[in-house]
């Protein structure tokens, strides 16, 4: 019989897991059985190994991404057929995510959805790129201090990018990776996320969102102003059951426990919403606010940072409201849905419905998402509605 089969590699060999040899502190958890997980284990420890291996999978590619932002060349950039951007670091980021995750986990279980792919990689102009990106994995995982660092070829690189083709779907589980949210944020210099989450069954049930450039220290407008004490890069996670924390990147803050803000007067609240007025429809987010009495002004963040920010407090309501005929993916929603709900929020469409991550690579979303805590979002909701009737009528092309 071949029971092995069935048992992930680090499990077989010990020296065979990635992460295990790099954190003294992380052998006990890459070594337990993974039979732990398969029988029926305590609620309480379920995904626990999951969240372990995304959180270092997390930490190694905002590691690259740092790298890659502090001298980004223009070679380094790439123009999508939707226009949009991508850099070394969009693909070095899922390169590395995508290789340590299959790694860790039982040979043959890996399911990846994820937002790049190698086609341009493998066209003649892509050369020098896939050249660079595969060095940059190469330099990221020698700095875990291996001596027996792994060296990836430019075909494991392209294969570890490729894995992440996965449909997704309601049955099993899929790990679901946005490289780089926000590419245009961190091309320019701003805010970005690695965003990674986990599927099982269609539903989340773990997230970790890598914010390299966010402040440790609360952004919002209740910010207390100590710059001596704040350092940069937040490192978000949720497993279902079991809490939101954020913890700094650079390690020097522990893991805390944190929860969205606590607030039922809607006057009293602040929104945040992209930073790129293309990506969301600023008249209708503005006239929410006002139907809502909300004062503060937006706090306008690139990528999922938003849904970290303001799962620690930092707005007490998101908006987003793409442009008619944009269809959301479930890479740009998926870690910091989690991240939100275990945080004590909600994150619902525009027409009141939970996220439904069980559909393939794209959500079924009409009109936007929203998201705020539960004692606002019967007002928030009501709002929503109002601000859509009015752009409706005055002929914009908004579905209800
Ligand atoms: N036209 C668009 N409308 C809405 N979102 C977009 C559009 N183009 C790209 N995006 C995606 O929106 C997200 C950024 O959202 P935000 O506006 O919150 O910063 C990213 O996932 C980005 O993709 P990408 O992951 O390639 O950066
Ligand atoms: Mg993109
Ligand atoms: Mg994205
Ligand atoms: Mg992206």
């Amino acid at each position: 019989m071949q029971f092995a089969l069935a048992l992930p590699r680090f499990f077989l060999s010990p020296s065979s897991s990635f992460f295990a040899s790099s954190a003294s502190s992380s052998i006990s958890l890459f070594r337990r059985p993974f039979s732990a997980k398969c029988a029926t284990s305590p609620a309480a420890m379920a995904y626990e190994h999951e969240l372990s291996i995304a959180t270092k999978a997390v930490s190694l590619a905002c590691r690259l991404c740092q790298k890659v932002q502090k001298g980004l060349l223009a070679a380094e950039t790439q123009e999508k057929s939707d226009k949009s951007p991508v850099t070394v670091a969009d693909y070095g980021s899922q390169a590395l995510i995508s290789w340590a995750l299959n790694e860790e986990l039982p040979q043959g279980t890996f399911s990846l959805v994820a937002e790049e792919d190698s086609e341009e990689l493998k066209q003649d102009q892509g050369a020098s790129m896939l050249d660079r990106i595969t060095q940059l994995v190469n330099e990221t995982l020698a700095l875990e201090k291996r001596i027996d660092a792994p060296f990836l070829s430019k075909e494991q690189v392209l294969l570890a990018i490729d894995r992440g083709r996965s449909e997704g779907g309601s049955v099993g589980r899929h790990w679901v990776l946005d490289p780089i949210d926000g590419t245009r944020g961190f091309v320019r210099g701003d805010q970005y996320a690695v965003a990674l989450g986990l599927l099982d069954q269609g539903e989340v049930v773990v997230g970790v969102l890598g914010c390299p450039n966010l402040p440790t220290n609360l952004i919002g407008p209740e910010a207390l102003v100590s710059p001596t004490e704040s350092s940069i890069g937040c490192l978000f996670a949720a497993r279902k059951g079991a809490g939101t924390t954020v913890k700094s990147i650079d390690g020097s803050i522990q893991p805390q426990k944190i929860s969205v803000r606590n607030l039922e007067d809607p006057s009293l609240a602040n929104f945040c919403e992209s930073y790129e007025s293309a990506h969301s429809m600023q008249n209708v987010t503005a006239e929410i606010a006002k139907i809502l009495g909300v004062v503060s002004p937006p706090l306008r963040i690139d990528s999922q940072a938003k849904y970290g920010a303001m799962a620690r407090g930092d707005a007490a309501i998101y908006l987003r409201f793409p442009h008619p005929g944009y269809r959301e993916k479930i890479w740009d929603h998926a870690a910091g849905c989690i991240i939100i709900k275990e945080a004590g929020g909600l994150v619902l469409d525009a027409a009141g419905n939970p996220l439904d991550f069980s559909k393939g690579r794209y959500l079924d979303i009409a009109s936007g998402i929203i998201s705020t805590n539960p004692q606002l979002m019967p007002a928030l909701l009501a709002a929503v509605q109002a601000a859509l009737q009015k752009e409706h009528h005055h002929g914009e092309r908004v579905h209800l």
